[in-house]
């Protein structure tokens, strides 16, 4: 079964008018692993779209989606699957045996997807120019960068899989940030990127765990609260940074203009309110 949710694009003056429900309605990601569904988000930011797939009693498969308009969701698009949970299968242009956190990148044109296995798929895509070559990704082979201290709550290694220095795509950038023991803090001193707009999933929390997930201008910051495999999607004008009530990891993912990680506007403390 397939479910699709569309989501309009928000500026920044009326996001600010937002309450609670209206913010966690825009914004929030959640419910997209359901066993026997896939369900996506079609985003029009940078039309990416976020959402999941959770095999059940068999195989899904993902094909058409109408609001692609095109015979396949891959026929002008590219995806990056994401393995969460035990270990699956994904069958598109080949076989690809996944296990948790490994990312598989399809090009444009990979065609019809199945999903089969446990666990569950975090699957995301953005409109694409060009077929580059589908390729599986293991951590080891993600470039790394650990950022942060200790003393800060911030310590954290960012590894990046689907990047100009590991692999090429058109649109998408696909990494997944781990904090170490101790470390809550992600993105802080937070910044925002108007070329890309971003969506983050956070994962490996337990039941009772939440992240505080910071969205908003610099100056008009508003707040959702996130618990296990919910995410947040990020216009190009927010800031996207979090602090949990324990570490964690999360998927982060953008689509834009470029495919340049560094291309950001640092926020200063003093602007943050
Ligand atoms: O912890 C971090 O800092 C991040 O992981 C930041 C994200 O990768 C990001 O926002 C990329 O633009
Ligand atoms: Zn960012």
């Amino acid at each position: 079964m397939l479910n699709v949710e569309t989501r309009h694009a928000i500026d920044p003056a009326t996001a600010a008018t937002f309450d609670t429900t209206e913010l966690r309605e825009h914004f929030h990601v959640s419910n997209i692993f359901v066993p026997g569904e896939i369900n996506l988000i079609y985003t029009h930011y940078d039309r990416m779209i976020v959402g999941g797939a959770t095999p059940a009693e068999g195989p899904l498969e993902l094909d058409h989606v109408a609001e692609c308009g095109t015979a396949s969701i891959l026929d002008r698009r590219e995806m990056t699957i994401v393995k969460l949970g035990g270990p699956g299968k994904v069958t598109a242009d080949a076989e690809y045996d996944m296990v948790h956190g490994d990312m598989l990148y399809l090009g444009m044109g990979a065609g019809k997807i199945t999903f089969s296995g446990e666990g569950r798929f975090y699957i995301i895509s953005a409109p694409a120019h060009q077929t580059y070559p589908s390729r599986l990704i293991k951590i080891a082979e993600a470039a790394n960068v650990t950022l942060g201290a200790a003393e800060n709550c911030n310590e954290r290694t960012i590894y990046q899989f689907v990047h100009p220095d590991v692999m090429k795509s058109c649109q998408l950038v696909v990494g997944m940030t781990k904090l170490q023991k101790g470390s809550i803090w992600n993105t802080m001193p937070a910044h925002v990127h108007d070329r890309r707009m971003e969506a983050y999933l956070y994962i490996d929390l337990d039941e009772s765990a939440r992240v505080i997930h910071l969205m908003g201008e610099p100056d008009e910051t508003r707040h959702l609260v996130l618990k296990n495999e919910e995410g947040a999607i990020s216009p190009p004008w927010s800031i996207h940074s979090g602090a949990g009530t324990s570490n964690y990891a999360f998927i982060w993912a953008m689509a834009g203009d470029n495919v340049d990680y560094k291309d950001v506007e640092m926020v200063s403390m003093e602007t943050l309110k």
